[in-house]
């Protein structure tokens, strides 16, 4: 019978969940930074291409999807979250990490933190240039998220994100820009830093996260339609109507500034509430909303919701999990506070 070797005894377990984006991307030079297939390459050649894993962590991968993260499903979210969830649960799993395209790894991180009752470490990384080009981002960007995943310190903390040698809160972080390799950032900061390996830790989430959250995937059978209607000042109340036409249970409604509602839709606006339809002001401003109750609009006397700093795909994501346990306003509005 072996024996494991000291070094095994010692190391984490981590699972590598592969699902995809630029991070198994490959072009056809290396000059290839932005013009390449998302995608391509399969994950135990992503866990090859690192043999530095194994000095972190006793990692095994497994190819969940091979996607461009543009077209994750809310079927998609549900399985990920299910196998997640599934790992979470098995003893001999220390730490999760996750490999994602970027353009929505802030929804998926973000969900993930609703509804994962784990406080082992989930890590969602992914990189800006595919691993063929020069000055690829994935390899280091993976070697942080399994450097966080095996990692104690990383516990309880809410899913997090390694990207560009930051610790960022899933909840807080988002894709400011698409061409550079600092393209996550949170409004709030990051939490830490990852080093040759190693976590520095500065500050911790103060929102409601895994543990703490009252959303469970092993309770949801499947998320309802929330839809996002971009405004501007000219715009007219068609998509908002036919969203609702289409189904939609909440409309998140990317506002100007704070939330702002141009007042040639306000009286869809109201039509659409009247009709059960749920209305959630965010903000699409650049660095980050910041949307409060009763200004700009009166959110009480209408029964709309504030989406406060949660950007429009963010709050898409918590009013799907949310319309999973309530369709009270003012529940939902509760939510919208506390996480
Ligand atoms: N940098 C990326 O990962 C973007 C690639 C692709 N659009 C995706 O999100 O999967």
């Amino acid at each position: 019978k072996e024996t494991p070797t000291q070094t095994e005894q010692k190391l984490a377990n981590v699972v590598i969940l592969a699902t995809g984006g630029t991070i198994a991307g490959a072009g056809a030079s290396a000059a290839n930074s932005a013009t390449y297939q998302a995608a391509k390459v399969g994950i135990e050649q992503l866990i090859a291409g690192v043999p530095e894993l194994s000095q972190l962590a006793n990692v095994r991968g497994e190819q969940v999807m091979q996607i461009a993260s543009e077209s994750i499903t809310n079927d998609n979210l549900l399985q990920l979250g299910r196998r997640v969830a599934e790992l979470a649960d098995s003893s001999d799993v220390d730490g999760i990490v996750i490999t994602h395209g970027t353009d929505t790894l802030e929804e998926t991180a973000y969900f993930l933190n609703l509804v994962e009752k784990t406080d082992k470490p989930i890590i969602v990384v992914g990189s800006m240039r595919p691993g063929t080009a020069m000055s690829a981002d994935g390899m280091l960007n993976l070697y942080n998220a399994v450097a966080v995943a095996s990692s104690k310190d990383a516990r309880g903390k809410g899913v997090l994100v390694t990207m560009n040698d930051e610790i960022q809160s899933g909840r807080d972080v988002s894709k400011m820009i698409n061409i550079k390799t600092e393209a996550f950032k949170s409004a709030w900061g990051p939490l830490g830093m990852v080093v040759e390996g190693k976590s520095y830790w500065f500050r911790l989430p103060a929102k409601r996260h895994t543990m703490d959250s009252e959303f469970d995937i092993k309770n949801i059978k499947s998320l309802p339609a929330v839809e996002i209607a971009y405004s501007y000042g000219n715009v007219s109340d068609t998509a908002y109507k036919a969203l609702a036409q289409s189904g939609a249970k909440a409309i998140i409604h990317a506002g100007t500034g704070n939330g702002s509602v141009s007042s040639r839709v306000v009286p869809a606006l109201q039509a659409l509430r009247k009709d059960g339809v749920q209305i959630i002001r965010s903000s699409h401003v650049n660095a980050g909303g910041f949307v409060l109750r009763n200004a700009e609009q009166p959110d009480d006397k209408y029964d709309w919701v504030v989406a406060h700093d949660l950007n429009p795909q963010k709050a898409r994501i918590l009013a799907m999990v949310a319309l999973t346990k309530t369709n009270d306003s003012k529940e939902l509005q509760r939510m919208f506070w506390e996480y």
